[in-house]
């Protein structure tokens, strides 16, 4: 049986979750796992939990634990043959007790990023809604301004990246997160990085990563709830 590596990833809005778990994906053949494109498919599908997620992500809140842990935990559970690193949850204590529950993680990469660049950031984020794509008008750029470079359509900023949004967001996002960082530093497996650029840190995530794979084993509990 092959060997399956389970990551989480946190950080503030902006911190670069979406970018750094596209690398990992990448270099280490995971899946990449985002609780935000998750919302953003039952928003698009309008499913009943999308249509209740929307309302408080355009308030820049976040979404009830019982529907965010009703929409990811069976996700996880497709994926009992796959190695993931998963973007976005757990937010609180609730979903990162709930998840727990269903499976043994690995490793917990936390983002510590200055409030000042997350702004500029966000600012700069366009995303291709039908992928989930996300561009940085500055940092990468796509190849024709305005559309995405693989389908040719439009590009646009997410509701919550917008400034009245995004001061409540991060607000919110420092004092659910302070609960779950400390029960993942209990268990031993959290890692955390500062620094404003991604390319700072991805060298130092990239061999923490590498040394862990070789060693990891299948959790057979990660189940369906
Ligand atoms: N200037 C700059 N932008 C970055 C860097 N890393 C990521 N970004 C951009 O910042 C925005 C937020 O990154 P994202 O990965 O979506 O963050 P998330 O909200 O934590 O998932 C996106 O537009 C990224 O392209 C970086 O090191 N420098
Ligand atoms: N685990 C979660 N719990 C509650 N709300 C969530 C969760 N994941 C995503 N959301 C909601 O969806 C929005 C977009 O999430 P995401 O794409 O991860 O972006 P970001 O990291 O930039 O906030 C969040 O601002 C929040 O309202």
């Amino acid at each position: 049986m092959s060997k399956l590596f389970r990551a989480v990833i946190m950080g503030p809005p902006g911190s670069g979750k979406g970018t750094i778990s596209e690398r990992i994906a990448q270099s280490f053949g995971l899946t990449h796992l985002s609780s935000g494109d998750f919302l953003r498919e039952n928003i698009a599908a309008n499913t009943e939990a999308g249509v209740l997620a929307k309302t408080y992500i355009e308030k820049g809140l976040l979404v009830p634990d019982h529907v965010m842990t009703r929409l990811v935990l069976p996700r996880l559970g497709e994926m009992t043959r796959y190695s993931w690193v998963l973007d976005g949850f757990p937010r609180t204590l609730i979903q990162a007790k709930a998840l727990n529950s269903s499976c043994d993680l690995d490793m917990v990469i936390s983002l510590n990023i200055p409030l000042e660049t997350l702004k500029e950031r966000l600012s700069h984020r366009w995303i291709h809604p039908a992928s989930g794509r996300v561009y940085n008008m500055v940092f990468n750029p796509p190849r024709i301004q305005g559309v995405d470079d693989v389908t040719g359509e439009p590009l646009v900023q997410q509701d919550d990246d917008r400034p009245e949004a995004l001061v409540t967001r991060l607000r919110h996002y420092k004092d659910v997160a302070k609960p779950v960082i400390d029960l993942y530093k209990s268990m031993g497996i959290l890692h955390t990085f500062s620094d404003t650029e991604t390319d700072q840190i991805w060298p130092y995530i990239s061999s923490l990563i590498s040394n862990k794979i070789p060693t990891v084993r299948p959790d057979p509990r990660c189940t369906s709830p």
